[in-house]
């Protein structure tokens, strides 16, 4: 669950990047956000897990308030986000499967368990067996499939991407986006930031619009599969 209660983030400087914004997103939805260059969607992102923090109003996931969260405990929350950023680039001097197994490093996983959590994980994105490649090698589509498998490594039940379609050939994205349709095929709640809705628009998603920091649509399908769970069931 990600609730946005009358959100407003002002930078330093004093630019309102979001004003107002109220939404919640029920556990199981797929959810696309869309608005023009500059209208808030990577900041809108970046409150959840708290790379910003909003100027008022309250963020809440699956019921924390997080908007006031201690540093310390930020590592914690996103432990159960999967996040597919602008600033969650993949290093360039390591392996394929280092880069993935990045997160289970950090959360400090049992080795075994974090290898054999990597393995499923390239091989849940298409890229079984290329762990040792490096990233330099690989085309760009590849490249956010990596980025994308360490998103998914941890097993979050919310996976957040901004633009993960952005820069790629249209094979390429549309390969991407029926990746994330089929995260949340399995019970994961997805909210994507795209310029292209028809990527998505098959599924039918609930489209959230931005318009210069104000939430200007919000509208969800005819027979919404919200509330399917909440628990990420794609590994074997
Ligand atoms: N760290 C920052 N400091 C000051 N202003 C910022 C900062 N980050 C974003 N902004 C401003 O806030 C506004 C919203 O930016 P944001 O990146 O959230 O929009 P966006 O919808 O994601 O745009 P794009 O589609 O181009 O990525 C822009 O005017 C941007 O210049």
């Amino acid at each position: 669950m990600i609730v946005f209660e009358d959100v407003a983030k002002r930078y330093a400087g004093g630019y309102t990047a979001l004003a107002g914004v109220d939404f919640a997103i029920r556990h199981g939805e797929l959810v696309v956000l869309s608005g023009h260059s500059g209208a808030g969607k990577s900041t809108l992102l970046k409150l959840i897990p708290v790379i910003e923090r909003p100027s008022a109003g309250r963020v809440l996931i699956n019921g924390q308030d997080v908007s006031h969260l201690p540093k310390a405990a930020i590592p914690y929350l996103r432990r159960n986000l999967g996040l597919v950023l602008q600033e969650s680039r993949l290093l360039f001097d390591r392996n394929v499967f280092d880069n993935v197994m990045l997160p289970l490093v950090i959360t400090g996983h049992p080795p075994r368990d974090a290898a054999r959590r990597v393995a499923a994980a390239l091989d849940r994105v298409g890229l079984n067996g290329r762990g040792k490649e490096m990233p330099a090698g690989l085309s760009g589509g590849e490249q956010q499939r990596v980025a994308i498998a360490r998103a998914i490594v941890n097993r979050p039940s919310i996976l957040i991407a901004d633009e993960p379609t952005a820069h790629l050939d249209p094979a390429y994205a549309a390969d991407i986006a029926e990746l994330f349709l089929s995260f949340n095929e399995a019970g994961v709640t997805v909210l994507v930031s795209t310029h292209d809705v028809s990527l998505f628009a098959a599924s039918q998603p609930r489209r959230l619009v931005l318009e210069k920091g104000e939430l200007t649509g919000d509208s969800r399908p005819a027979g919404s599969t919200a509330d399917k769970g909440g628990e990420m069931r794609v590994f074997a």
